[in-house]
């Protein structure tokens, strides 16, 4: 049956969902952002049906309301469902990075035609804005799910079979693990990332080219600290109580490591390395994790026009998809080298075997 659903907050998310149900459902979607570009940009590409800059009006009309606005904004909506009236059922979800603050509201809401089941698609980017979704941006990522008390398994079950277009796995948490967790994996790793691009912009006062060795580590570990600064504030203080306590630990960590090595203590550190190593080595590629799976393989190429395109064009050519590519590190005339990201070991294989045979010399991770 075609249903009418609600996309508040037409960004990244929220426009890589209305993408992913436009290419395979027959729903009627409708747009809303407080954004008149992103819902013009919506609109003119046919991501979304229709769009409405009147929440309060049109989310009475729909049967399914995904809320993708930034946390705390998306809590701002949910106050103002509790104040209206609907006439017939709607189950609402978010997309929310931080869950504690959403449920709660979401557990106030007394209106007896809503449901809520909140909702966390373990999947992203640095870059935001409707411009930069794709309908496939979730495919075997987790999918947190958070649903409220009232939340039956229909409820649950009419969620999952529209998200199920998004090839993400579902997996159900209480909002507290689910923000103790996305913290560990994500809120303080991005805390870090741009405490280590500040590091390096203090230290380029004393040598100004720090930049130009900043290549690939650097570049791997601060990536997300390109993200759009306000969203990660938002997230911040949604979870700034699970945060501080990181931190706290984190602080004590590293003043123990500066004892080791001011102790010389080598031994300490070695066991510190490669008790990491094993266990980032160990997060595995294979099974349903936090962490998206990918397949990776590293092409040496040179830095001459069009090298990149040859490559992909053997790819394209072959109908090979691609989830992610990076360049690791490329100097003038040098070799340097391409990760291309595959969601299938199958795909990963056979990029490896077609680029050896057209003379490219590649390396797969063990
Ligand atoms: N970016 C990621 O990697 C990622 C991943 C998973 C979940 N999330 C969560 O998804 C949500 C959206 O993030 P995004 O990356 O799509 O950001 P985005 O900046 O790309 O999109 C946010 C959209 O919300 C709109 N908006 C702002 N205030 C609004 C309001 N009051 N009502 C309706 N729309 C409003 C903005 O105009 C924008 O179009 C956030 O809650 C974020 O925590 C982000
Ligand atoms: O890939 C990125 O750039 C992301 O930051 C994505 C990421 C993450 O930390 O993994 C960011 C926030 C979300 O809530 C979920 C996913």
């Amino acid at each position: 049956m075609t249903k009418r659903i609600l996309i508040a907050g037409l960004g990244l998310i929220g426009g890589s969902l209305a993408l992913n149900l436009k290419e395979n459902t027959d729903h009627r979607l409708i747009g809303y952002d407080v954004n008149q570009k992103s819902l013009n940009y919506a609109i003119q590409k046919q991501i979304v049906d229709e769009i409405s800059t009147d929440f309060n009006q049109v989310v009475t009309t729909v049967d399914i309301c995904i809320l993708a606005a930034p946390v705390s904004k998306t809590i701002d909506l949910l106050e103002q469902i509790k104040q209206l009236r609907f006439e017939k059922p709607i189950l609402i979800t978010d997309v929310s990075s931080v869950k504690s603050n959403v449920m709660q509201t979401a557990e106030s809401i007394e209106v007896g035609e809503v449901t809520f089941v909140g909702g966390h698609p373990m999947a992203g980017s640095h870059k935001q804005g409707i411009e930069v979704a794709k309908a496939h941006l979730f495919e075997n990522a987790i999918y947190i799910l958070t649903p409220t008390e009232k939340a039956d398994q229909a409820a649950i079950s009419t969620l999952t079979d529209l998200l199920a277009h998004t090839k993400a796995k579902f997996l159900t948490l209480d909002a507290q693990e689910h923000d103790e967790m996305t913290s560990v994996i994500s809120h303080f790793p991005h805390l870090i990332a741009s405490s280590l691009v500040q590091q390096a912009k203090t230290w380029q006062k004393k040598h100004d080219k720090i930049p130009r060795l900043a290549v690939g580590g650097f570049r791997d570990i601060t990536r997300i600290a390109s993200s759009d600064p306000s969203m990660w504030q938002d997230i911040f203080f949604q979870n700034k109580k699970v945060l501080a306590q990181l931190l706290e630990d984190w602080i004590n960590e590293m003043k123990n490591l500066k004892g080791l090595l001011e102790t010389n203590d080598k031994v300490s550190i070695y066991h510190y390395l490669a008790e990491a190593r094993e266990y980032r080595d160990g997060l595995d590629r294979t099974k349903k994790g936090a962490i998206p799976s990918f397949y990776d393989l590293f092409v040496d190429i040179f830095d001459q026009p069009g090298a990149i395109l040859k490559v992909i064009g053997l790819l394209a050519d072959e109908e090979i998809s691609i989830k992610n590519i990076e360049i690791l590190e490329i100097r003038e005339g040098i070799t340097g080298v391409l990760r291309i990201s595959f969601v299938s070991k199958d795909d990963q294989l056979a990029s490896h075997r077609l680029l050896i045979k057209n003379g490219y010399e590649t390396m797969i991770e063990e």
